[in-house]
Protein backbone atom coordinates (compact mmCIF):
# COMPACT_ATOMS: atom_id res chain seq x y z
CA UNK A 1 0.00 0.00 0.00
CA UNK A 2 1.25 3.87 -1.13
CA UNK A 3 1.18 5.90 2.10
CA UNK A 4 1.13 8.50 -0.41
CA UNK A 5 -2.17 7.74 -1.24
CA UNK A 6 -3.62 7.96 1.90
CA UNK A 7 -2.05 11.23 2.42
CA UNK A 8 -3.76 12.69 -1.31
CA UNK A 9 -7.41 11.10 0.25
CA UNK A 10 -7.36 13.10 3.16
CA UNK A 11 -6.14 16.37 0.90
CA UNK A 12 -9.25 15.38 -1.08
CA UNK A 13 -11.50 15.00 1.88
CA UNK A 14 -9.71 18.38 3.40
CA UNK A 15 -10.44 20.41 0.15
CA UNK A 16 -14.33 18.79 -0.80
CA UNK A 17 -14.51 20.05 2.68
CA UNK A 18 -13.88 23.73 1.39
CA UNK A 19 -16.84 23.38 -0.67
CA UNK A 20 -19.67 23.67 2.27
CA UNK A 21 -21.99 26.16 2.85
CA UNK A 22 -20.62 26.94 6.26
CA UNK A 23 -17.02 27.98 4.41
CA UNK A 24 -16.69 31.51 4.21
CA UNK A 25 -16.85 32.75 0.96
CA UNK A 26 -13.01 34.09 0.48
CA UNK A 27 -12.04 30.36 1.00
CA UNK A 28 -14.79 28.12 -0.32
CA UNK A 29 -14.68 26.64 -4.02
CA UNK A 30 -16.99 24.99 -5.60
CA UNK A 31 -18.26 22.08 -5.44
CA UNK A 32 -18.14 21.65 -9.42
CA UNK A 33 -14.48 23.12 -9.91
CA UNK A 34 -13.37 20.37 -7.28
CA UNK A 35 -14.93 17.71 -8.99
CA UNK A 36 -13.76 18.81 -12.30
CA UNK A 37 -9.77 19.92 -11.13
CA UNK A 38 -9.02 18.27 -7.60
CA UNK A 39 -10.91 15.22 -7.58
CA UNK A 40 -9.17 13.95 -11.05
CA UNK A 41 -5.79 14.19 -9.79
CA UNK A 42 -3.88 11.28 -8.90
CA UNK A 43 -1.07 10.95 -6.21
CA UNK A 44 2.33 10.35 -7.84
CA UNK A 45 4.92 10.72 -4.98
CA UNK A 46 6.26 12.67 -2.23
CA UNK A 47 9.83 13.69 -2.10
CA UNK A 48 12.00 16.46 -0.41
CA UNK A 49 8.64 18.18 0.89
CA UNK A 50 6.94 18.33 -3.11
CA UNK A 51 4.05 16.38 -3.77
CA UNK A 52 3.98 15.27 -7.38
CA UNK A 53 0.33 14.93 -8.61
CA UNK A 54 -0.59 13.37 -11.96
CA UNK A 55 -2.84 15.17 -14.49
CA UNK A 56 -4.45 13.91 -17.56
CA UNK A 57 -3.30 16.56 -19.58
CA UNK A 58 -1.25 19.84 -19.78
CA UNK A 59 -4.42 21.79 -19.77
CA UNK A 60 -6.26 20.75 -16.60
CA UNK A 61 -2.62 20.85 -15.26
CA UNK A 62 -2.65 24.55 -16.17
CA UNK A 63 -5.91 25.55 -15.06
CA UNK A 64 -6.02 23.56 -11.62
CA UNK A 65 -2.46 24.82 -11.03
CA UNK A 66 -4.02 28.21 -11.63
CA UNK A 67 -7.15 28.38 -9.66
CA UNK A 68 -6.38 25.81 -7.03
CA UNK A 69 -2.47 25.48 -6.76
CA UNK A 70 -2.54 27.62 -3.59
CA UNK A 71 -5.46 25.46 -2.16
CA UNK A 72 -3.51 22.36 -2.54
CA UNK A 73 -0.81 23.61 -0.97
CA UNK A 74 -2.61 24.58 2.47
CA UNK A 75 -4.71 21.11 1.67
CA UNK A 76 -1.08 19.03 1.93
CA UNK A 77 0.16 21.33 4.28
CA UNK A 78 -2.99 20.32 7.14
CA UNK A 79 -2.58 17.23 6.43
CA UNK A 80 1.12 16.49 7.01
CA UNK A 81 1.44 19.56 9.30
CA UNK A 82 4.22 21.40 7.51
CA UNK A 83 5.05 22.96 4.58
CA UNK A 84 4.71 21.00 1.30
CA UNK A 85 4.87 22.55 -2.18
CA UNK A 86 2.59 20.96 -4.87
CA UNK A 87 3.73 20.53 -8.23
CA UNK A 88 1.49 18.63 -11.01
CA UNK A 89 2.98 16.29 -14.05
CA UNK A 90 1.20 15.16 -16.47
CA UNK A 91 0.54 11.67 -17.35
CA UNK A 92 0.51 10.34 -20.64
CA UNK A 93 1.90 7.30 -22.92
CA UNK A 94 5.04 8.15 -22.77
CA UNK A 95 5.22 7.81 -18.57
CA UNK A 96 7.78 6.06 -17.39
CA UNK A 97 7.56 2.66 -16.36
CA UNK A 98 8.23 3.53 -12.43
CA UNK A 99 5.98 5.82 -12.51
CA UNK A 100 3.30 3.49 -13.79
CA UNK A 101 4.32 1.67 -10.63
CA UNK A 102 3.43 3.82 -7.81
CA UNK A 103 0.17 4.63 -9.42
CA UNK A 104 -1.13 2.17 -7.71
CA UNK A 105 -5.56 2.85 -7.61
CA UNK A 106 -5.96 -1.31 -8.09
CA UNK A 107 -4.22 -1.51 -4.17
CA UNK A 108 -6.35 -3.42 -1.67
CA UNK A 109 -7.01 -0.17 0.64
CA UNK A 110 -7.51 2.36 -2.22
CA UNK A 111 -10.51 1.25 -2.57
CA UNK A 112 -12.83 2.82 0.05
CA UNK A 113 -15.30 0.25 -0.47
CA UNK A 114 -12.58 -2.05 0.75
CA UNK A 115 -11.69 -0.15 3.88
CA UNK A 116 -15.69 -0.43 4.75
CA UNK A 117 -15.97 -3.96 5.34
CA UNK A 118 -17.56 -5.97 8.28
CA UNK A 119 -13.97 -7.26 8.93
CA UNK A 120 -12.79 -4.09 9.22
CA UNK A 121 -15.10 -2.57 11.90
CA UNK A 122 -13.89 -3.17 15.38
CA UNK A 123 -16.73 -4.37 17.48
CA UNK A 124 -17.67 -3.44 21.25
CA UNK A 125 -20.81 -2.66 23.29
CA UNK A 126 -20.81 0.68 21.51
CA UNK A 127 -21.88 -0.66 18.56
CA UNK A 128 -22.58 -3.70 18.78
CA UNK A 129 -25.94 -3.86 17.79
CA UNK A 130 -25.57 -2.01 14.63
CA UNK A 131 -23.00 -4.23 13.69
CA UNK A 132 -25.49 -7.70 14.05
CA UNK A 133 -28.37 -6.34 12.33
CA UNK A 134 -26.45 -4.77 9.55
CA UNK A 135 -24.52 -7.95 9.06
CA UNK A 136 -28.33 -9.66 9.42
CA UNK A 137 -29.32 -7.09 6.77
CA UNK A 138 -26.14 -8.56 3.97
CA UNK A 139 -26.75 -12.22 4.65
CA UNK A 140 -29.92 -11.84 4.10
CA UNK A 141 -29.69 -12.45 0.86
CA UNK A 142 -28.07 -15.45 0.95
CA UNK A 143 -30.31 -18.38 0.81
CA UNK A 144 -29.07 -20.13 3.74
CA UNK A 145 -29.74 -17.97 5.63
CA UNK A 146 -33.32 -16.80 4.27
CA UNK A 147 -34.95 -19.33 6.39
CA UNK A 148 -34.22 -18.89 9.60
CA UNK A 149 -35.63 -15.10 9.89
CA UNK A 150 -37.81 -13.22 7.99
CA UNK A 151 -35.71 -10.15 7.63
CA UNK A 152 -37.53 -8.50 5.07
CA UNK A 153 -40.46 -8.01 7.84
CA UNK A 154 -37.88 -7.89 10.69
CA UNK A 155 -35.37 -5.68 9.52
CA UNK A 156 -37.14 -3.32 7.14
CA UNK A 157 -36.07 -0.48 7.19
CA UNK A 158 -32.87 -0.60 9.23
CA UNK A 159 -32.05 2.68 11.41
CA UNK A 160 -28.66 3.17 12.46
CA UNK A 161 -28.31 6.68 14.04
CA UNK A 162 -25.72 8.54 16.27
CA UNK A 163 -23.53 10.93 16.56
CA UNK A 164 -20.71 11.66 13.63
CA UNK A 165 -17.80 9.69 13.16
CA UNK A 166 -18.69 6.61 15.25
CA UNK A 167 -19.15 4.25 12.24
CA UNK A 168 -22.82 4.35 10.82
CA UNK A 169 -21.19 4.93 7.31
CA UNK A 170 -18.63 2.38 7.56
CA UNK A 171 -21.53 -0.03 8.51
CA UNK A 172 -23.61 1.30 5.15
CA UNK A 173 -21.01 0.84 3.10
CA UNK A 174 -20.15 -2.39 4.63
CA UNK A 175 -23.36 -3.67 3.52
CA UNK A 176 -23.23 -2.54 -0.30
CA UNK A 177 -19.93 -4.13 -0.22
CA UNK A 178 -21.04 -7.68 1.12
CA UNK A 179 -24.32 -7.58 -1.04
CA UNK A 180 -22.37 -6.08 -4.12
CA UNK A 181 -20.30 -8.77 -4.10
CA UNK A 182 -22.00 -11.81 -3.19
CA UNK A 183 -24.96 -11.19 -5.48
CA UNK A 184 -24.20 -8.52 -8.30
CA UNK A 185 -26.93 -9.26 -10.03
CA UNK A 186 -28.56 -7.02 -7.32
CA UNK A 187 -29.27 -3.29 -7.86
CA UNK A 188 -28.05 -1.94 -5.19
CA UNK A 189 -28.13 2.21 -4.53
CA UNK A 190 -26.04 3.89 -2.40
CA UNK A 191 -26.08 7.38 -1.74
CA UNK A 192 -26.70 10.21 0.82
CA UNK A 193 -29.40 12.36 1.75
CA UNK A 194 -27.77 14.82 0.39
CA UNK A 195 -27.09 13.99 -2.81
CA UNK A 196 -30.65 12.74 -3.11
CA UNK A 197 -31.53 15.89 -2.83
CA UNK A 198 -29.49 17.57 -5.41
CA UNK A 199 -30.55 14.46 -7.88
CA UNK A 200 -34.30 15.69 -6.86
CA UNK A 201 -33.56 19.26 -7.70
CA UNK A 202 -31.91 18.80 -11.05
CA UNK A 203 -34.70 16.58 -12.20
CA UNK A 204 -37.60 18.87 -10.78
CA UNK A 205 -35.41 21.13 -12.72
CA UNK A 206 -35.07 19.38 -15.92
CA UNK A 207 -38.45 18.47 -15.71
CA UNK A 208 -37.22 14.97 -15.72
CA UNK A 209 -38.46 12.80 -12.69
CA UNK A 210 -39.20 9.75 -14.76
CA UNK A 211 -35.70 8.42 -14.52
CA UNK A 212 -34.82 9.73 -11.13
CA UNK A 213 -38.40 7.47 -9.96
CA UNK A 214 -37.49 4.62 -12.15
CA UNK A 215 -33.43 4.61 -10.60
CA UNK A 216 -34.83 4.69 -7.10
CA UNK A 217 -38.04 2.78 -7.07
CA UNK A 218 -36.24 -0.19 -8.71
CA UNK A 219 -33.79 -1.00 -6.21
CA UNK A 220 -32.83 -4.41 -4.52
CA UNK A 221 -31.13 -2.20 -2.01
CA UNK A 222 -31.42 1.38 -1.06
CA UNK A 223 -29.01 2.71 1.42
CA UNK A 224 -29.38 6.66 2.29
CA UNK A 225 -26.86 8.00 4.61
CA UNK A 226 -27.26 10.96 6.26
CA UNK A 227 -31.47 10.99 6.08
CA UNK A 228 -31.77 13.64 8.47
CA UNK A 229 -31.27 16.03 5.98
CA UNK A 230 -34.32 15.75 4.35
CA UNK A 231 -36.60 16.52 7.79
CA UNK A 232 -38.35 19.93 7.33
CA UNK A 233 -37.81 19.96 3.14
CA UNK A 234 -41.38 18.93 2.31
CA UNK A 235 -40.71 18.31 -1.42
CA UNK A 236 -37.77 15.99 -0.39
CA UNK A 237 -39.77 14.43 1.89
CA UNK A 238 -43.02 13.64 -0.24
CA UNK A 239 -40.28 11.72 -2.68
CA UNK A 240 -38.56 10.09 0.03
CA UNK A 241 -42.04 8.69 1.22
CA UNK A 242 -43.19 7.51 -2.30
CA UNK A 243 -39.75 5.65 -3.15
CA UNK A 244 -39.93 4.26 0.66
CA UNK A 245 -43.83 2.84 0.12
CA UNK A 246 -42.89 1.71 -3.12
CA UNK A 247 -39.27 -0.62 -2.19
CA UNK A 248 -41.23 -1.56 1.06
CA UNK A 249 -44.28 -2.71 -0.30
CA UNK A 250 -42.45 -4.69 -3.07
CA UNK A 251 -40.36 -6.47 0.15
CA UNK A 252 -36.88 -4.03 -0.99
CA UNK A 253 -34.63 -3.43 1.90
CA UNK A 254 -33.82 -0.08 2.77
CA UNK A 255 -31.13 1.32 5.30
CA UNK A 256 -30.88 4.85 6.24
CA UNK A 257 -28.54 6.27 8.68
CA UNK A 258 -29.37 9.60 10.62
CA UNK A 259 -27.36 11.59 13.23
CA UNK A 260 -30.36 11.32 15.31
CA UNK A 261 -32.99 9.20 15.99
CA UNK A 262 -36.05 9.64 13.21
CA UNK A 263 -38.94 9.69 15.71
CA UNK A 264 -37.13 12.65 17.85
CA UNK A 265 -36.53 14.77 14.29
CA UNK A 266 -39.14 17.88 14.48
CA UNK A 267 -39.17 17.94 11.12
CA UNK A 268 -39.63 14.89 9.59
CA UNK A 269 -42.97 14.62 8.64
CA UNK A 270 -45.83 11.76 10.59
CA UNK A 271 -46.54 9.78 7.91
CA UNK A 272 -42.56 9.30 7.40
CA UNK A 273 -41.58 9.01 11.06
CA UNK A 274 -44.06 6.24 10.95
CA UNK A 275 -43.09 4.27 8.29
CA UNK A 276 -39.48 4.21 9.80
CA UNK A 277 -40.80 2.77 12.84
CA UNK A 278 -41.82 -0.35 11.00
CA UNK A 279 -38.27 -1.94 10.93
CA UNK A 280 -35.47 -1.87 13.75
CA UNK A 281 -33.33 0.57 14.75
CA UNK A 282 -29.67 0.66 16.42
CA UNK A 283 -27.13 3.35 17.62
CA UNK A 284 -23.54 3.61 17.37
CA UNK A 285 -22.05 5.37 20.67
CA UNK A 286 -18.56 6.58 21.22
CA UNK A 287 -16.44 3.59 22.03
CA UNK A 288 -15.22 2.70 25.22
CA UNK A 289 -11.06 2.48 25.97
CA UNK A 290 -10.35 -1.29 24.76
CA UNK A 291 -12.80 -0.26 21.37
CA UNK A 292 -10.68 2.41 21.16
CA UNK A 293 -7.17 0.75 21.40
CA UNK A 294 -8.47 -1.83 19.40
CA UNK A 295 -9.64 0.77 16.35
CA UNK A 296 -6.04 2.12 16.75
CA UNK A 297 -4.29 -1.10 16.20
CA UNK A 298 -6.64 -1.86 13.41
CA UNK A 299 -6.12 0.85 11.61
CA UNK A 300 -2.19 1.16 12.21
CA UNK A 301 -2.60 -2.70 10.93
CA UNK A 302 -4.13 -1.62 7.71
CA UNK A 303 -1.04 1.04 7.35
CA UNK A 304 1.19 -1.04 8.29
CA UNK A 305 2.50 1.06 11.17
CA UNK A 306 3.58 -0.09 14.05
CA UNK A 307 3.05 1.72 16.95
CA UNK A 308 4.32 1.15 20.74
CA UNK A 309 1.55 -0.10 23.10
CA UNK A 310 2.30 3.21 24.92
CA UNK A 311 1.84 5.36 22.13
CA UNK A 312 -2.01 3.58 21.25
CA UNK A 313 -2.78 4.07 25.10
CA UNK A 314 -2.44 7.38 24.94
CA UNK A 315 -4.36 8.30 21.43
CA UNK A 316 -6.95 6.19 23.00
CA UNK A 317 -6.63 8.21 26.53
CA UNK A 318 -6.94 11.75 24.04
CA UNK A 319 -9.89 10.79 21.73
CA UNK A 320 -12.78 9.88 22.83
CA UNK A 321 -15.43 10.99 21.25
CA UNK A 322 -15.03 10.39 17.64
CA UNK A 323 -13.27 7.13 15.90
CA UNK A 324 -12.72 9.89 12.79
CA UNK A 325 -9.72 11.57 14.99
CA UNK A 326 -8.66 8.17 15.96
CA UNK A 327 -8.11 7.39 12.10
CA UNK A 328 -6.95 10.63 11.20
CA UNK A 329 -4.49 10.32 14.25
CA UNK A 330 -3.11 7.02 12.99
CA UNK A 331 -3.13 8.16 9.47
CA UNK A 332 -0.87 11.53 10.28
CA UNK A 333 1.42 9.58 12.40
CA UNK A 334 1.94 7.22 9.54
CA UNK A 335 2.45 10.40 7.20
CA UNK A 336 5.28 11.73 9.39
CA UNK A 337 7.19 8.65 9.79
CA UNK A 338 7.49 8.26 6.29
CA UNK A 339 8.01 11.51 5.09
CA UNK A 340 10.50 12.54 8.07
CA UNK A 341 11.96 9.11 8.69
CA UNK A 342 11.06 9.50 12.33
CA UNK A 343 9.49 6.57 14.37
CA UNK A 344 6.14 6.94 16.19
CA UNK A 345 6.80 8.33 19.81
CA UNK A 346 5.33 9.82 22.25
CA UNK A 347 5.90 13.20 21.62
CA UNK A 348 5.15 12.94 17.55
CA UNK A 349 1.73 11.34 18.57
CA UNK A 350 1.15 14.37 21.08
CA UNK A 351 1.93 16.94 18.31
CA UNK A 352 -0.52 15.13 16.08
CA UNK A 353 -3.09 14.59 18.67
CA UNK A 354 -2.99 18.44 19.58
CA UNK A 355 -3.15 19.19 16.06
CA UNK A 356 -6.37 16.69 15.42
CA UNK A 357 -7.79 18.71 18.47
CA UNK A 358 -7.39 22.32 17.06
CA UNK A 359 -8.59 21.33 14.05
CA UNK A 360 -11.45 19.78 14.98
CA UNK A 361 -12.48 22.57 17.23
CA UNK A 362 -16.17 23.93 16.04
CA UNK A 363 -15.44 26.57 13.53
CA UNK A 364 -16.13 30.38 14.42
CA UNK A 365 -19.64 31.84 13.89
CA UNK A 366 -19.44 33.80 11.85
CA UNK A 367 -21.85 36.55 10.13
CA UNK A 368 -22.00 34.55 6.81
CA UNK A 369 -22.00 31.12 8.35
CA UNK A 370 -25.47 32.36 9.90
CA UNK A 371 -26.96 33.78 7.31
CA UNK A 372 -25.90 30.33 5.40
CA UNK A 373 -27.12 27.83 8.09
CA UNK A 374 -30.63 30.06 7.86
CA UNK A 375 -31.09 30.46 4.45
CA UNK A 376 -30.59 26.06 4.44
CA UNK A 377 -33.12 25.47 6.92
CA UNK A 378 -35.50 27.77 5.23
CA UNK A 379 -34.82 26.58 1.58
CA UNK A 380 -34.05 30.21 0.69
CA UNK A 381 -30.20 31.75 -0.90
CA UNK A 382 -28.07 33.32 1.44
CA UNK A 383 -28.73 36.25 -1.14
CA UNK A 384 -32.18 36.31 -0.37
CA UNK A 385 -31.63 37.52 2.90
CA UNK A 386 -29.39 39.94 1.92
CA UNK A 387 -32.02 41.53 -0.49
CA UNK A 388 -35.28 43.26 -0.36
CA UNK A 389 -37.28 40.62 -1.37
CA UNK A 390 -40.61 40.73 0.73
CA UNK A 391 -41.82 37.02 -0.03
CA UNK A 392 -43.22 35.55 2.99
CA UNK A 393 -40.48 32.73 3.64
CA UNK A 394 -37.63 34.94 2.87
CA UNK A 395 -38.64 37.77 4.61
CA UNK A 396 -39.40 35.11 7.93
CA UNK A 397 -35.90 33.79 6.86
CA UNK A 398 -34.03 37.37 7.28
CA UNK A 399 -35.88 38.22 10.92
CA UNK A 400 -34.81 35.09 11.91
CA UNK A 401 -31.54 35.85 10.61
CA UNK A 402 -31.36 38.90 12.57
CA UNK A 403 -32.80 36.81 15.83
CA UNK A 404 -30.02 34.75 15.71
CA UNK A 405 -27.56 37.53 15.19
CA UNK A 406 -28.44 38.97 18.08
CA UNK A 407 -28.84 36.16 20.74
CA UNK A 408 -25.61 33.95 19.49
CA UNK A 409 -22.91 36.74 18.33
CA UNK A 410 -24.65 39.30 20.57
CA UNK A 411 -24.29 41.85 17.93
CA UNK A 412 -26.10 45.80 18.50
CA UNK A 413 -28.82 46.52 15.90
CA UNK A 414 -26.78 48.89 14.39
CA UNK A 415 -24.47 45.71 13.49
CA UNK A 416 -27.02 43.55 12.29
CA UNK A 417 -28.21 46.46 9.68
CA UNK A 418 -24.99 47.49 8.82
CA UNK A 419 -23.86 43.31 8.22
CA UNK A 420 -27.61 43.07 6.48
CA UNK A 421 -27.50 46.53 5.03
CA UNK A 422 -30.46 47.47 6.11
CA UNK A 423 -31.89 50.34 8.23
CA UNK A 424 -30.54 49.88 11.57
CA UNK A 425 -33.98 51.01 13.07
CA UNK A 426 -36.45 48.26 11.80
CA UNK A 427 -33.71 45.47 13.19
CA UNK A 428 -35.61 46.37 16.81
CA UNK A 429 -38.82 45.78 15.41
CA UNK A 430 -37.90 42.61 13.51
CA UNK A 431 -35.97 41.19 16.67
CA UNK A 432 -39.06 41.70 19.12
CA UNK A 433 -41.63 40.52 15.90
CA UNK A 434 -39.15 36.89 16.20
CA UNK A 435 -38.70 36.56 20.09
CA UNK A 436 -42.71 37.28 20.66
CA UNK A 437 -43.17 34.43 17.54
CA UNK A 438 -40.93 31.70 19.38
CA UNK A 439 -43.42 32.14 22.31
CA UNK A 440 -46.20 30.78 20.71
CA UNK A 441 -44.97 29.21 17.50
CA UNK A 442 -43.44 25.38 18.84
CA UNK A 443 -41.94 24.46 15.12
CA UNK A 444 -40.87 27.57 14.45
CA UNK A 445 -39.24 27.41 17.91
CA UNK A 446 -37.64 24.12 17.19
CA UNK A 447 -35.89 25.04 13.84
CA UNK A 448 -34.22 28.41 15.22
CA UNK A 449 -32.69 25.62 17.56
CA UNK A 450 -31.67 23.49 15.61
CA UNK A 451 -30.09 26.30 13.28
CA UNK A 452 -28.36 27.35 16.73
CA UNK A 453 -27.52 23.67 17.68
CA UNK A 454 -25.72 23.72 14.05
CA UNK A 455 -24.23 26.39 14.62
CA UNK A 456 -22.10 25.76 18.00
CA UNK A 457 -21.56 21.74 17.27
CA UNK A 458 -19.65 22.52 13.26
N1 LIG B 1 -15.95 0.34 14.96
C1 LIG B 1 -15.13 0.80 14.01
N2 LIG B 1 -14.08 0.07 13.60
C2 LIG B 1 -13.22 0.54 12.69
N3 LIG B 1 -13.32 1.75 12.10
C3 LIG B 1 -14.34 2.52 12.47
C4 LIG B 1 -15.30 2.10 13.43
N4 LIG B 1 -16.20 3.09 13.60
C5 LIG B 1 -15.84 4.08 12.78
N5 LIG B 1 -14.72 3.74 12.10
C6 LIG B 1 -13.98 4.58 11.14
O1 LIG B 1 -14.13 5.94 11.51
C7 LIG B 1 -14.30 6.75 10.36
C8 LIG B 1 -15.59 7.54 10.52
O2 LIG B 1 -16.67 6.62 10.46
P1 LIG B 1 -17.98 6.89 9.60
O3 LIG B 1 -17.67 7.74 8.41
O4 LIG B 1 -18.62 5.58 9.33
O5 LIG B 1 -18.80 7.75 10.65
P2 LIG B 1 -20.29 8.28 10.59
O6 LIG B 1 -20.94 7.82 11.83
O7 LIG B 1 -20.92 7.90 9.28
O8 LIG B 1 -20.06 9.85 10.66
P3 LIG B 1 -20.90 11.06 9.99
O9 LIG B 1 -22.20 11.10 10.71
O10 LIG B 1 -20.04 12.25 10.27
O11 LIG B 1 -21.03 10.76 8.52
C9 LIG B 1 -14.33 5.83 9.16
O12 LIG B 1 -13.10 5.88 8.50
C10 LIG B 1 -14.56 4.44 9.75
O13 LIG B 1 -13.89 3.45 9.02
Amino acid sequence: MNSFNDVFEEVLKYCYRLTGSDVPNDKRISESGYRMWIQVLKPYKMENNVAYLLAKSDFVKQQTMTAYGDVLNKAFEEVMGFPIKVDIMVSGDDEPEEKKEIRIEDTELSDEADVYTFDNFIRGSSNSLAYAFCNAVAEKYDDKNAEQIDPDKVFNPLIIYGDSGLGKTHLMKAIEYKVSKNHPELKIIYTTGEAFINELVKALEFKDTVNFHEKYRNADLLLIDDIQIIAGKERMQDEFFHTFNELYNARKQIVLTSDILPSKMTKLQDRISTRLSLGVQADVQAPDFETRMAIINRKAELLQLKLSDNVVRLIAEKLKTNIRQLEGTVKKIKALTVYTNESPSISMAQRVIKEIIISNQPSEITVDRIISEVANAFDVTADDIRSNHRHSKISIARKITIYILKEVKGMTYTQIGDALNKNHSTMTIHYRDVSNLLKSNKEMKDTVDDIIKNLKEK
